[in-house]
């Protein structure tokens, strides 16, 4: 019998910045294609935890991991991984839109052009594809060589997701990235997720109940650096089996 085969999975998984204990013990697994949200009142460990996903808190000084966690069953804190690989696999979307200040092409073909890819005809088709999968393209076809700081909050946003998108990933993270949009962007980052689940597993951070509700497959609630409660979005919102969760969700803190 073979065993079932998760995209992302953490096991044992503690996390510290110097002495401060953030992640406790977290044990999560996620399937392929779906949404998981990451619920939990401020400083719970949610960032942290997005961020081990692709190492993005390698940079903080003091902070390490022990347990391990697994891409595609392998472990990416392993000596061999090559942090750049795993970053294209893993795209990232922050919190607020951070295009770069040059032109909207430039930005979406950014990481290609690390990569080495120069050919035109291959970065125009880059940029068409993924302006397209960030719904983006009808808007900014006619001035894609206009600065992406002259477009909308919510236009920004989702060029960055069409430029995480570039390189191909098959992850996606994102840490809150509609907090700092007006409902209408919020709205249209909330379909777009709808549409890339198809391809991508997503993972997102998110303060609003509503909207994990809305995108979400699965929900994970942590409390202090615990995962407490793991389960279908629908199952947690309508009976969650921990007080902590049901006081959260039902919004006496956090
Ligand atoms: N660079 C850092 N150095 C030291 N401690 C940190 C660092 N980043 C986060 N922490 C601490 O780790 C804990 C978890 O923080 P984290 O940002 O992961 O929480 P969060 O649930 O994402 O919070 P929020 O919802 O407010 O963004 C907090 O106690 C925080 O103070």
């Amino acid at each position: 019998m073979s065993k079932k085969e998760y995209k992302l999975e953490a096991k044992e998984l503690n996390a510290y910045y110097g002495g401060f204990h953030a992640l406790k013990g977290i044990n999560i697994a996620m399937e392929e294609k779906t949404v998981t949200a990451f619920i939990g009142p401020s400083g719970c460990g949610k960032s942290t935890f997005l961020r081990t996903f692709n190492r993005m808190n390698d940079y903080i000084e003091g902070f390490r991991v022990e347990g391990e966690i697994l891409l595609d069953s392998r472990d990416i804190y392993d000596k061999k991984v090559r942090v750049d690989e795993l970053r294209k696999e893993v795209g990232m979307v922050f919190q607020k839109p951070n295009p770069f200040p040059k032109s909207i092409f430039e930005n979406v073909v950014y990481g290609l052009k690390i990569q080495g890819i120069k050919k035109k005809s291959v970065l125009e088709e880059a940029a068409e594809r993924t302006l397209r999968q960030a719904a983006l393209w009808d808007e900014v076809k006619d001035k894609l060589q206009k600065s992406a700081l002259a477009l909308s909050g919510g236009q920004q946003q989702r060029l960055c997701i069409a430029r995480a998108l570039a390189s191909q990933p098959s992850v996606l993270l994102m840490d809150e990235p509609a907090s700092a949009l007006d409902p209408i962007s919020t709205a249209k980052v909330e379909e777009l997720i709808y549409e890339l689940k198809k391809e991508y597993t997503i993972v997102i951070v998110t303060h609003n109940m509503q909207q994990a509700g809305r995108v979400s497959d699965y929900t994970a609630f942590f409390y202090i650096g615990e995962l407490v409660e793991y389960s279908k979005t629908k199952a947690m919102f309508t009976s969650p089996k921990d007080t902590r969760t049901q006081n959260y969700i039902t919004g006496r803190f956090g």
